[in-house]
C-alpha cells in the first residue's frame, strides 16, 4: 500500500541547529498515527512539515508517491488536509460562522453550508451552541468548535498538535471519547501529537516515538508500548511508573534488556 505522505532522507534546519533528521517516515491511509516524544524533541516541527506548514532544509516528500517539489506544497494540496492545535483559535463572530470558515474559504453554496455545519455540530453535541459568541465558550466547548471547524471540509488527513492538553481531566475524556467515535465512523486518516500517554493509548493504532529529533521507534502503538527499545525505554518508563496498565504492568524490562 502506497502511503499518503512520505519523507525520505528529510532534515529541518534551524538558527544552525538540526532539529529533525529523519531518513524516512511514512502516513498511511484510514491509520491514526501517534507522535510521543519528550519536549523539544521536534515533534510539532515534524508536523509541520508532514502538513506542508515548514518546507523541510533536505530531503523529499512524496504525497501518494509524487514527490512534491522543494517540498512546498501548492494551496490545492495544502488544502486538503486541516491543522488543530492546543488552542483553538477562534475567530469573533457565532461558533456557526467558525465553524463554516473551511467551505466559505471553498466557495460551498450557503444551503450546503447550513446542512454540513449543522451536521458537525450535532456531531460534536455542541448544537446549542450555533448561535453562541465563539469568544466566549469554555475550554471543551471551543476545542468541540475547533475539531469540528477541523472536520467540515472532510480533510484527506487531520493533523492535531495536543488538542486535549489544556482540557481539566473529566471534559478531556468525554471529547476524547466522541472525537474517537467520530473518526472511527468517518475513516479519517489522523496525525496525532500528544506528550500525554494515556491519550495516545487511547486514540492511536500506530505510534513513533521521537527523541532529539530523531525517529527511534515506530510501529502498533500496544507494541511499542509493551516493547520499547534501548532508545526509547528511558523516555517511556517515565510514564509506566503512573500508568503501569497502560504499558502493561507485566512490561519485561530484563527482556528488552536483553534484546
Ligand atoms: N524556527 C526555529 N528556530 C529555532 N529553533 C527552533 C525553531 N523551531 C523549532 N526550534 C527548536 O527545535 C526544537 C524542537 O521544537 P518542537 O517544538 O518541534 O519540539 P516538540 O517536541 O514539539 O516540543 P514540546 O513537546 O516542548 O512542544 C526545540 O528545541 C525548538 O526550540
Amino acid at each position: 500500500m502506497n502511503p499518503l505522505i512520505e519523507l525520505k532522507n528529510m532534515t529541518y534546519q534551524a538558527q544552525q541547529k538540526t532539529i529533525l533528521d529523519i531518513p524516512s517516515f511514512e502516513i498511511y491511509n484510514g491509520e491514526f498515527l501517534g507522535i510521543m516524544g519528550p519536549n523539544g524533541a521536534g515533534k510539532s516541527t515534524l508536523l509541520k512539515v508532514l502538513s506542508f506548514l515548514e518546507k523541510p532544509s533536505s530531503g523529499e516528500i512524496l504525497y501518494r508517491g509524487q514527490t512534491v517539489l522543494n517540498g512546498q506544497a501548492p494551496m490545492e494540496l495544502r488544502r486538503r488536509f486541516s491543522v488543530a492545535l492546543q488552542q483553538s483559535l477562534l475567530l469573533e463572530g457565532t461558533v456557526f460562522q467558525n465553524i463554516a470558515i473551511g467551505l466559505t474559504l471553498r466557495k460551498t453554496p450557503k444551503p450546503m453550508i447550513k446542512e454540513k455545519v449543522a451536521h458537525w455540530l450535532e456531531l460534536f453535541d455542541i448544537s446549542h451552541l450555533a448561535k453562541k459568541n465563539a469568544l466566549y465558550l469554555s475550554g471543551g466547548e471551543a476545542q468541540r468548535v475547533n475539531l469540528a471547524r477541523a472536520m467540515i471540509v472532510e480533510p484527506e488527513i487531520l493533523f492535531l498538535d495536543e488538542p486535549f492538553s489544556a482540557l481539566d481531566f473529566p471534559t478531556k475524556i468525554r471529547l476524547m471519547e466522541d472525537f474517537k467515535r467520530i473518526m472511527e465512523e468517518t475513516r479519517t486518516t489522523a496525525v496525532f501529537v500528544s506528550h500525554d500517554l494515556m491519550e495516545i493509548h487511547y486514540l492511536t493504532n500506530r505510534l513513533s516515538i521521537i527523541v532529539n529529533g530523531q525517529v527511534k521507534q515506530s510501529g502498533p502503538t500496544p507494541l511499542v508500548l509493551e516493547h520499547p527499545n534501548a532508545s526509547t525505554q528511558s523516555f517511556l518508563n517515565e510514564w509506566k511508573k503512573f500508568l503501569p496498565a497502560l504499558t502493561g504492568s507485566s512490561f519485561k524490562e530484563e527482556k528488552v534488556l536483553k534484546g
